[in-house]
């Protein structure tokens, strides 16, 4: 039976898987960006995507919301597959916060008007918008800790403010994932810890997206994070429940260099034996 049969029918069960990959190749001249990529995202689950630099999460991330058309292999969201309907319809199911989003925000527009002009999942729309969404974005905001952000203008947001105000912004197309990529970068220790303690409060909500945090940093993986995706080279190293999946071995492998890994207090940390050091001091 064909693949697109199966997913059609789960679809029509409800049980379809929110996302699945399978055998996502995306080639551009004679570089292989990502090969025979397979990753399934089932409901309740919350993802961390780590892998070194240019191993192909931002690649992935573009393939997924459309913009990275694959050469090879198939994307379905909640069963419905990318080339068989409006890709635009799926890009409403996937919510995506990335530090690209922030240039094309206006410097004068308040957290409240970016929130809202979220429900289309496009810029400059919070003007078709109605009393209710303006409520809806004022809840999101306060769930991220920033209602008292409302009124402030884009321009005079902190870092960390800005994160929160485009994750609330992403939930007003109620996405089935909501993908955060790197969204800790620029952020100091302590904004870090208070922006994650959110991000650990929202995957803990009933209601929450299915998460899918791109880093790497294993200490912002927190406790509601369920499984990971370790890339290298544009392939799968490993991937599945965090137990299995994040090891020292695996992670060494993604990151082409031995490390130590350890969980203490709910906090992954790695470290590198001393011979490795390289550059140090030690
Ligand atoms: N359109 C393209 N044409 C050719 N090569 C590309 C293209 N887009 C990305 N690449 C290459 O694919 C590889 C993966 O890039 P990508 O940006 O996905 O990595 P990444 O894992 O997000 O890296 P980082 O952690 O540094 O953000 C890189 O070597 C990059 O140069």
């Amino acid at each position: 039976m064909k693949k697109s049969a199966v997913s059609s029918r789960s679809a029509v069960k409800g049980t379809a898987p929110i996302l699945d990959v399978s055998a996502l190749t995306v080639e551009r001249g004679k570089t292989i960006i990502l090969r025979d990529i397979a990753w399934r995202v089932e409901r309740g689950q919350h993802w961390v995507i780590l892998g070194p630099n240019g191993c192909g999460k931002t690649s992935l991330l573009r393939a997924l919301t459309g913009y990275m058309p694959p050469t090879g292999g198939a994307i379905s969201v909640l069963g419905r597959r990318y080339g068989d309907c409006d890709w635009r319809d799926l890009r409403l199911s996937i919510g995506l916060v990335t530090s690209a989003l922030q240039i094309s925000i206006p410097p004068a527009e308040t957290a409240v008007e970016t929130v809202m002009s979220g429900k289309f999942a496009q810029l400059d729309l919070w003007a078709r918008t109605t009393r209710a969404d303006r409520a809806a974005a004022l809840a999101h905001l306060r769930l991220l800790g920033a209602g008292h952000l409302a009124e402030r203008e884009w321009i005079f947001l902190s870092q960390g403010e800005r994160q929160r105000v485009l994750i609330a912004r992403a939930l007003m197309a109620k996405p089935r994932i909501l993908i955060l990529d790197e969204p800790c970068s620029g952020l100091d220790p302590v904004a870090r810890d208070y922006f994650l303690g959110f991000v650990e409060k929202l995957a803990r909500r009933r209601a929450s997206p299915s998460l899918v945090l791109v880093t790497h940093h294993v200490e912002e993986i927190t406790p509601a994070f369920t499984h990971a995706l370790l890339l290298r080279e544009g392939r799968v190293v490993a991937d599945g429940p965090l137990a299995k999946a994040l090891t020292a071995r695996t992670l060494s492998t993604a990151f082409g260099a031995p490390m130590r890994l350890a969980r203490r207090d709910g906090v992954w940390r790695i470290a590198f034996p001393r011979a490795a050091g390289r550059g140090r001091g030690d």
